[in-house]
């Protein structure tokens, strides 16, 4: 049962784009050119070199931004898409040599935008008001988790990191150009953090909204950052929150951001994201939002008690650093390495959250313990952008090698329950308010069948009883 990966979302950093004059491609609003440049000076190339290599989130230690510089060359343009949205972007000639001739039509009841302020949203959220963060998404209905709350394309797209000698607030000031005037009045409505003077209030509001997505660059003599900056009508009107109860996924084939539940949101609940991983300590998270996005972060889990913050910030650099640290399974089969669990919250603390998993028996396998461990921190913490069914989807696993069919079946019923139950989109479409929309279940069909069978007989799993055979094999071979 492998489960889908998630690469969590990137942090955007806020160093300037290389300015000086003369020595970058130069920016082309018509054609697509690729003009030969001059080597940056070396106190500037240093500079962003060390900004990338520091942040983490960008995986580039090795970036060498001259190099960047020397292989670059954009075209500035708008996407316009059937459903009536726009997109102004400017983009690597190489990236958008990879986009599709024509992007599909989203996956989703699709809405464009809600309007500057506080507005009706789709019928599954609002724009409301959100006390002393601003304004922020609510939900208009209960979401189930794992259903979809919006599909929306960026009004913006621009490189993270570009090479280019023409300043940066002229690249946003040439897409803003292209905005048709409500959307350039949607852009300007979004919040502004930056202190004043940083930069131009467009550059700003960029800043301060922009999402990372990932964009992939193709065959070009240094692969660079594919980190690009996205701006959204609605889900730039998103709050952080260190436990969030919903997450974003981007989709280059629809050119479209897709939000979608995390765990069940109830209606009139503020709908959250994360802008940063959540699984460093509270004092690291805070400083990284306070140098990318130059807030404070207000939330629930960054303004625990010391105690309770020291019991959290163990607890999420344990989850963090868990899916790396765990042997792989057909390693564990063959009884080679075992992943120790860490001290976990007291009773009491679990209970504010909800029923606590229950505790393990003691002689359960410590793998299955760990996992055990990890479903109990993540809804402790409220972490449930880690996706605690790939936790799921391995305790099943690891019951289903040890040949336990009680506890295969037990836990398998889970997986489906959280696979083929799980719902979908909201059936009512874009707009459709009140509560006559319905939350549709999607795949049932195939995926119902594959479930049905290994309860019906777990031997069918295919790595059924893997660890009891080797420790089979194994005794053999001592005896
Ligand atoms: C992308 S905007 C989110 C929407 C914004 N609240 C609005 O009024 O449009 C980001 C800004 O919201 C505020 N914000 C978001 N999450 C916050 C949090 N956890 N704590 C404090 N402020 C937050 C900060 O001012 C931040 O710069």
């Amino acid at each position: 049962m492998p489960s889908k990966d998630r690469t969590p979302s990137p942090s955007l950093d806020s160093f300037p784009a290389w300015c000086s004059p003369s020595a970058g491609p130069s920016l082309n609003t018509n054609t697509k050119t690729k003009t030969k440049t001059k080597t940056p000076p070396p106190h500037i190339c240093a500079k962003i070199n060390a900004q990338v290599a520091a942040n983490p989130a960008l995986g580039r230690p090795d970036f060498d931004f001259a190099n960047h510089v020397r292989s670059r060359a954009y075209t500035i343009q708008t996407f316009e898409f059937e459903d009536g949205g726009e997109s102004a972007v400017l983009l690597d000639t190489g990236v958008e040599r990879l986009l599709p001739p024509a992007f599909a039509p989203p996956y989703a009841p699709f809405r464009t935008g809600t309007g500057p302020g506080p507005g009706p949203g789709n019928g599954t959220f609002v724009i409301g008001d959100a006390g002393e963060n601003g304004l922020g998404m609510f939900a208009a209905r209960d979401i189930p988790s794992g259903a979809l709350i919006l599909a929306e394309h960026p009004l913006i797209v621009a490189p993270y990191l570009m090479g280019i000698s023409v300043r940066l607030a002229d690249v946003y000031a040439e897409l803003f150009r292209r905005l048709s005037p409500e959307s350039r009045h949607d852009l300007m409505a979004l919040a502004n953090s930056r202190p004043v003077g940083e930069c131009g209030a467009l550059e700003a509001v960029v800043r301060t909204n922009a999402l990372g997505i990932q964009l992939r660059v193709p065959d070009v003599e240094y692969p660079e950052i594919a980190t690009h900056r996205a701006v959204f009508v609605n889900t730039s009107r998103c709050n952080h929150s260190c436990g969030p109860n919903a997450r974003w996924e981007w989709d280059t084939h629809t050119f479209a951001l897709y939000l979608s539940a995390v765990r069940p949101i109830m209606h009139g609940e503020e709908i959250t994201i994360q802008y940063i991983a959540c699984t460093a300590p509270r004092d690291e998270r805070r400083a990284a939002l306070e140098a990318l996005y130059g807030f404070t972060c207000r939330c629930a889990y960054c303004t625990l008690s010391p105690d309770a913050t020291e019991k959290s910030d163990a607890a999420r650099v344990w989850l963090g650093e868990f899916w790396g640290s765990l042997p792989p399974f057909e390693a564990w089969c063959l009884e080679r390495g075992t992943l120790t669990s860490p001290s976990t919250p007291s009773d009491e603390d679990r209970s504010e959250n909800g029923e606590p998993e229950p505790e393990p028996e003691p002689e359960t396998d410590p793998r299955i313990r760990a996992h055990l461990t990890a479903l109990r921190l993540i809804k402790h913490e409220q972490l449930h952008v880690l996706d605690p069914e790939r936790h799921v989807d391995e305790i099943a696993m690891c019951f289903g090698a040890l040949g336990d069919r009680e506890m295969f079946r037990a836990w398998t019923r889970r997986v489906r329950d959280a696979k083929v139950g799980v719902v979908g989109v909201c059936s009512g479409g874009a707009g459709a308010e009140g509560e006559g929309a319905e939350w549709e279940g999607e795949g049932k069909g195939a995926r119902g069948e594959v479930f049905r069978k290994w309860l019906e007989r777990p031997e069918s799993f295919p790595t059924w009883g893997w660890k009891v055979g080797f420790r089979d094999e194994r005794e053999e071979e001592e005896e």
